[in-house]
Parts: structure tokens; C-alpha cells; sequence
């Protein structure tokens, strides 16, 4: 029978503690109902006794409703010698009104001493009386045994008496805090296996990954016993974040035989990450595990020939069941199964030719070498390909274009484009400012095209990025530019390279609307 471990997410209280973290009361409702949604079964929302923003978090979601989850507040242990029920701190986490409570204590000699100034039996007395008092105002208790790793490895008697005091004060789970996350997994499995003979209370794993290890540490302690496991979504925490739920829960689910309280329903957590990484406002980790855009995104050209064979070949898993996707990229290191997964991807059939997938891969890894690059920018690829089956041609042509720019020292700064293109055999002729050279040359193509096509409208550069190819030519380096374009539906991406950066940026912009045209035609869209 599958073994059943809780989840309890901390992303709200010490996922906040993460550099360039900060969500609103109502980011941390709108997180609550997702982690609800998704199954985690507690929340720790944050410290009440804390700042105003979490005191208002704890009233603001009492008029929530959850399906599932049940909410948690976090506090210390008492101030000592504060009398325990005057303590502004555990008063706090009883104004939470939350069934669950976690309170942290020392369990580390040092730090009892060093920190609190307390010795071994006032320390203990503390945790005793912290976790007592909560739980004879009706609240469940977890305790936080903080640094309880390290604790253990300096002095094992005192740690394991501050366990005791708190398995004392019938706290319902006791989780062990690998808090400094240097620990190593043959760490945790000592000491886990020393505890459970000696606890009985149902044991729980926090781990922070500063070794780099908080998810492996924190399922070798559920393999170890641990039946409760704490951590955040995407790994975000205090330094170098705490544990990944986001890796730990497939894990469970996929390949150890665990089972959760509430049934996960696996393909939605690609979805959980990036919503939450957005609320984050941090760009999703293109290279998370699982959950990431390269999580199943092959390059090499002998991986791609074995996963059309059978994706298993290079795949840990089957994307589909944590809501992610399977991708081809093209570079110089493709084969031609790469070049035949894309033309399928776009609809193309190219089966009949291994000459011309043959064509195609060396065009471009030279235009790779030349500092291309198109596992970034599909459509430049895309336009080729098509160019090379000879069913597309550039929408326009460029007879004639010049730029100039002016600046100033009083922050003025402009420039112009002046730009000649043809259009079905009729020549056009257009001007147009920017803010700078790109911009001005954006504006005069557009204006030039709108006449032609209209539908081009809506179409918009939406982000720009320019990386120097040769530092070592300084200025005169050759620069590749990538321009992400967006029709308010779709993106996609161009590319140009240029040791001029205004020719990179124009060959990227022509790309980018060409493609745009190219799509519209396919559906029969385009009116000219
Ligand atoms: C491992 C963890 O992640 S624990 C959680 C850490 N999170 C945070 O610190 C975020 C929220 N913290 C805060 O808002 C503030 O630090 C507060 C409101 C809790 C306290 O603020 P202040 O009263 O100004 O104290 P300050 O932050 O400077 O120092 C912390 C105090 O808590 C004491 N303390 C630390 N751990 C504990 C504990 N387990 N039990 C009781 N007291 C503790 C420290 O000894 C120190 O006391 P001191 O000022 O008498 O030396
Ligand atoms: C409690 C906690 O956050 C820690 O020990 O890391």
C-alpha cells in the first residue's frame, strides 16, 4: 500500500523571505485558493506578530473558503521570561484563529545559548510551556526544531531533549529544520533514524537547499520516516530558497509510491509553478526540473533521433503528466530528426527528401557558426525552411534605408528613419521618428506595410535583446539581436547578427513582420 506523507507549503511565510519577494494580502489569498485547488494540505501564510501585512493576511482569509487546505500560522517560541499567556507573539498566533499553529525553537546548543542566552532546561522549559499553552487554547501545533541538524551533529543530547520537551507538550508533528541547508542526505538519514527511536510523535522535514540538496534531503527523510514535508513552491526562500515542492511532490507521486491526503491531479503543476512564479513577477526558471520549458526540450541530434523512436530514450518521465511538453530545438548540434520534428511540428511535410533535411542542417549550423542562433528563434527557422521548399518569399524588399540619430546633453533623444521598400512592383517611400534608431526604423517599416496590409496592426515588438558575439572587438563586434513580436495572441521569435547592430536588428524586424504575413497567408487571412 502506498505510504502517506502531508503537504505543507510555506511559500507565503518563508518563501516571502526570499530576496526580491513581496506579495500582497490579496496575491497571498489569490495563492491560498491555488495551492487549495492543487492539494496541498496546510498553509503556513506567514507571522501574524510579524508586520501589518500578515496580521491583515490572517483576518482578510478568515472569510475564505477552502476545499481542502487548511491555513497555519508561524510564531516563535515565547519571549523568555515573558509569562508565556501575555507573550505579544503567541498572542498574535491565537488572534490568527487558524487550527494550525507552528512555533520555531532552538535546538541547537549555540544558538540557545548564543541567541536566547538561555541554558539547556530554561530553553527546554520554553518550548514546553510555548507549545503547551498554544495547545490549551484549541489550537493543533506543529513545532519547527530549528537547526535541528546541525544541533544534533554539536550535541545530541541537548537536541534531543528539546525534542522531547516539545513530544512532551503533545505537539502533533515535530519537524526537523535542516535551517542553514548545509546538511548532507547521510546527515539526515543519522539523525532521523537516532529520532524515531526515541520520538514518537509524527516527524517532519523543512530543508533549504544552500547545499544544494533541500529536495533530496527532504525525500531521503521521508524514506527515513518523516511523514510531513515542508517546502515552497519553486523553491523560493531565505537565501537559496527552501525545498521545491514543485520537484518533491512528482516525486513522491511518480517514482517513491507515496500518496497524498488529496488526490493531486499531477498535470496542473506546470501551471501552479509559472502562475505563481508571475504573481512573483519572477520569470519562470526556463531549467526547472519538471516544470520547466527546457525540462523536456532536446537539442542533440542523437537524442532527437532516439525520442522519435521512443521518447523513454531521453526522457525521465512523460511530460504530459505534470502538465508540461515535449520540444525540438534547432541548432548546429541538430541532425536532420531534428529538421524533420520541426517541419512536422509546423504542418510541413518533408519526408520525401533526405537531401533536402540534409541541406537544410548544414545551412544552418553555418549560420550558426556566423552567430545565429535558432533553438531562440523558431520562426527565423521556420522562415527558412519554408524559403528553402519554396513557399515563402519576403512580403517586401528594401531598396533604400538611413537612419539618423540626435542627442543631446539635455536628455533629448530622438532618431529617424527614412525608408524605401517595395511592395508588389509599387515602390514605397516613408519617414518616421523613435525614441532611438530601432524604434524609428520599426515605426517607418510599419507605416510602410500598413498601406499594404492592414492586418499588420496589431502586431508589436514586444521585447529586444542584444548580446555581443566577439568581445574582443569592442565596438566593432559582430551582435546577435533577438525580437520577440506579439500579435496580442501569439509570440514568436526572430533573429538577426550583424556587426552592425542596427542591420542585426533590421533583419530580426523584417523577420519578425514577414513571419507574421507568412502565418496570416497560410490561413487565407491576408487581403492583399
Ligand atoms: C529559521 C527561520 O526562518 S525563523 C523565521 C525568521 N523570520 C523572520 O525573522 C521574519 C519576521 N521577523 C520579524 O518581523 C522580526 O524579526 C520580529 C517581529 C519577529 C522580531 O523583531 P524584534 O523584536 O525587533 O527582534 P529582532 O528581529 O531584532 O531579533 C529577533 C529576536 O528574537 C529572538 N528569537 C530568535 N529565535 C527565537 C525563538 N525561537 N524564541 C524566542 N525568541 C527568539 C532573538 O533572540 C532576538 O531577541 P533579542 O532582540 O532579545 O536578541
Ligand atoms: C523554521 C524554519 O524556517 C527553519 O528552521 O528554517
Amino acid at each position: 500500500m502506498n505510504k502517506l506523507v502531508e503537504l505543507f507549503d510555506t511559500t507565503l511565510r518563508d518563501g516571502t523571505q526570499g530576496e526580491g519577494i513581496s506579495l500582497t494580502v490579496r496575491d497571498k489569498i489569490q495563492i491560498c485558493h491555488k495551492l487549495d485547488e492543487f492539494g496541498i494540505d496546510i498553509i503556513e501564510g506567514g507571522w501574524p506578530g510579524s508586520n501589518p501585512r500578515d496580521a491583515e493576511f490572517f483576518e482578510a482569509v478568515k472569510n475564505e473558503k477552502f476545499n481542502h487546505t487548511k491555513l497555519c500560522a508561524f510564531g516563535s517560541t515565547a519571549r523568555y521570561p515573558n509569562k508565556i499567556e501575555e507573550d505579544p507573539n503567541l498572542q498574535a498566533l491565537l488572534k490568527a484563529e487558524t487550527p494550525y499553529v507552528s512555533i520555531f525553537g532552538k535546538t541547537w546548543k549555540f544558538h540557545s545559548e548564543k541567541s536566547l542566552g538561555l541554558t539547556e532546561d530554561e530553553n527546554a522549559e520554553l518550548i514546553y510551556n510555548s507549545i503547551s499553552f498554544l495547545k490549551s487554547k484549541g489550537v493543533i501545533v506543529i513545532f519547527d526544531a530549528e537547526h535541528f541538524f546541525d544541533g544534533f551533529k554539536d550535541d545530541e543530547k541537548f537536541a534531543m531533549k528539546m525534542l522531547k520537551a516539545a513530544e512532551k507538550a503533545c505537539a502533533e508533528t515535530i519537524v526537523l529544520c535542516d535551517t542553514n541547508g548545509g546538511s548532507l542526505p547521510s546527515d539526515i538519514i543519522y539523525a532521523i533514524q537516532k529520532v524515531k527511536k526515541e520520538i514518537k510523535t509524527p516527524l517532519g522535514i523543512h530543508a533549504h537547499n544552500d547545499g544544494d540538496l533541500a529536495v533530496a534531503n527532504s525525500l531521503i527523510a521521508i524514506e527515513n520516516g518523516a511523514v510531513h514535508v515542508q517546502g515552497t513552491i519553486n523553491g523560493v526562500g531565505e537565501r537559496c530558497g527552501n525545498a521545491n515542492l514543485v520537484s518533491i511532490i512528482p516525486n513522491l507521486l511518480l517514482k517513491m509510491n507515496y500518496k497524498t491526503k488529496k488526490e493531486i491531479n499531477l498535470n496542473t503543476l506546470t501551471l501552479l509553478s509559472h502562475s505563481i512564479s508571475e504573481m512573483m513577477n519572477l520569470n519562470p526558471n526556463s531549467r526547472a526540473p519538471f516544470v520547466g520549458k527546457s525540462a523536456f526540450a532536446h537539442k542533440g541530434g542523437i537524442h532527437v533521433s532516439a525520442v522519435l523512436k521512443d521518447s523513454k530514450m531521453y526522457e525521465h518521465i512523460n511530460p504530459k503528466l505534470v502538465g508540461n511538453l515535449q520540444r525540438v530545438l534547432v541548432s548546429d548540434l541538430s541532425g536532420q530528426s531534428n529538421i524533420k520534428y520541426k517541419a512536422k511540428e509546423f504542418g510541413v511535410d518533408i519526408d520525401e527528401t533526405t537531401e533536402f533535411s540534409k541541406k537544410l542542417v548544414s545551412k544552418i549550423k553555418q549560420l550558426e557558426f556566423q552567430g545565429y542562433q535558432f533553438d531562440g528563434a523558431e520562426a527565423s527557422f521556420e522562415l527558412i525552411l519554408m524559403n528553402e521548399k519554396n513557399e515563402f518569399s519576403p512580403y517586401f524588399k528594401t531598396i533604400d534605408s538611413k537612419v539618423y540619430t540626435f542627442f543631446d546633453y539635455e536628455e533629448h533623444k530622438q532618431a529617424e528613419a527614412v525608408l524605401k521598400i517595395e511592395v508588389n512592383g509599387e515602390i514605397e517611400h516613408t519617414a518616421a521618428e523613435g525614441d532611438g534608431p530601432v524604434n524609428a526604423l520599426d515605426n517607418a517599416l510599419r507605416k510602410a506595410l500598413l498601406r499594404f496590409y492592414p492586418e499588420l496592426n496589431e502586431t508589436k515588438l514586444v521585447d529586444y535583446k542584444v548580446r555581443v558575439l566577439d568581445e574582443k572587438e569592442a565596438t566593432a563586434a559582430k551582435v546577435r539581436v533577438l525580437i520577440e513580436s506579439s500579435d496580442g495572441k501569439e509570440t514568436w521569435t526572430t533573429v538577426g547578427v550583424s556587426t552592425n547592430i542596427i542591420e542585426a536588428s533590421w533583419q530580426a524586424l523584417c523577420d519578425g513582420l514577414n513571419y507574421k504575413l507568412y502565418k496570416l497567408s497560410k490561413e487565407k487571412k491576408l487581403t492583399a
